[in-house]
């Protein structure tokens, strides 16, 4: 299952929203159509996102119909439109800066048609980098399963997640290609479940054992020692290592350190922000309070409720063992060891 796929003049969006129970595929002819296929979470997941608005960007230089001197501006529209979907995933700014880097790079190329060319190029390279980077992270991660380990993970970071493959799902499918019998349990992930609809679906699919769990499971199961390793994946790590990702990963990780186990983060450099000090800086996007109250149409809480419903949270640095990149892990102290390897980048 490829989340999003380029055919030239137009982006294929599987329709995340409606998995597992309907498999819907559409074509993205706007930019204004991929950044409401983002906010309406039918591509989600911070390298997809990223791919995602570096086609959109391509798709708004494909749209413009004005002179070349008019092009800079309109770009600008675009940009400032498909910034203004997500907050939290760092990929999608690192994407469109690499997009807005390479149209001012060709700013002497006089035919519009030539530019468009090397604005698809260059978000098929992003693309073509998240799944390079992702079977690195798989190769390196698969370094720390243990024979036989249970696995969980919270959210999803698979194929679904990323172009192809995925990062926490790309450890778990490089241990599972490398014969280390791992079973996976899947935290089901509340409110929007991806856990359920997404890294359960890739899981069976690939025919990797996996025992989807209700999120308030996860410490019971950690109690019973039944877990031996936790990974997850990222939208966005700060300096010093504090990670923000799906909403319900700190408890995981608290969970985690309060029973010994490991707790993994998986992520390509690209979602990595030395920009951000500390996690307290990461913007967290707070969804509509629909999401809370329903559940696929099916009305799970009074209408009129309040309803608080933040997409992510931040884990602090103290409670990540290690953090797997296409580079190899990165260990404590962060700081020290992300700059390093982002200067070696
Ligand atoms: C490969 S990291 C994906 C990351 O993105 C997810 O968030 P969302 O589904 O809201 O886009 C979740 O935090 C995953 O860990």
């Amino acid at each position: 299952m490829k989340s999003i796929e380029w055919l030239g003049n137009s982006l294929r969006i599987l329709d995340q929203s409606k998995l597992p129970v309907e498999t819907v595929y559409r074509n993205a002819l706007s930019y204004k159509e991929v950044a409401e296929a983002i906010e309406h979470m039918e591509v989600r997941g911070a390298p997809a996102i990223g791919a995602a608005v570096a086609y959109g960007y391509a798709l708004g230089a494909i749209e413009y119909q004005g002179d070349r001197e008019g092009l800079p501006s309109f770009m600008e529209e675009v940009q400032d439109r498909l910034e203004a979907t997500r907050p939290t995933a760092v990929n999608l700014f690192w994407a469109l800066r690499r997009m807005e880097d390479r149209l001012r790079e060709c700013w002497e190329v006089e035919d519009l048609d030539e530019v468009r060319r090397i604005l698809i190029e260059e978000a098929n390279r992003i693309a073509e980098d998240d799944c390079k980077m992702n079977r690195l992270i798989g190769q390196h991660g698969n370094e720390i399963v243990p024979e036989k380990a249970n696995i969980l993970t919270h959210c999803n970071a698979g194929a679904l997640a990323t172009v192809e493959y995925g990062t926490a799902l790309g450890v778990i499918r490089k241990a599972h290609e490398a014969g280390k019998n791992i079973h996976v349990y899947a935290d089901e992930t509340r409110p929007l479940l991806q856990g359920a609809r997404l890294t359960a679906l890739e899981l069976m699919k690939d025919k990797i054992p996996v025992t989807l769990i209700a999120d308030n499971m996860a410490g019971y199961l950690m109690q019973q020692g039944k877990v031996d390793l936790v990974i997850v994946g990222a939208d966005r790590i700060a300096a010093n290592g504090d990670t923000a990702n799906k909403i319900g990963t700190y408890s995981v990780a608290v969970l985690a350190h309060a029973h010994g186990i490991p707790f993994y983060v998986a992520a390509p450099t690209s979602t990595i922000d030395l920009k951000v000090a500390t996690g307290q800086e990461i913007p967290i996007e707070v969804r509509p309070d629909k999401e809370m109250r329903e559940c696929f149409g099916l009305q799970v809480a009074p209408s009129e409720v309040n309803v608080y419903n933040p997409a992510f949270d931040v884990t602090p640095a103290k409670y990540i063992t290690g953090i797997i990149t296409e580079k190899g892990i990165v260990a404590p102290p962060y700081s020290v060891n992300l700059l390093k390897l982002m200067v070696r980048s």
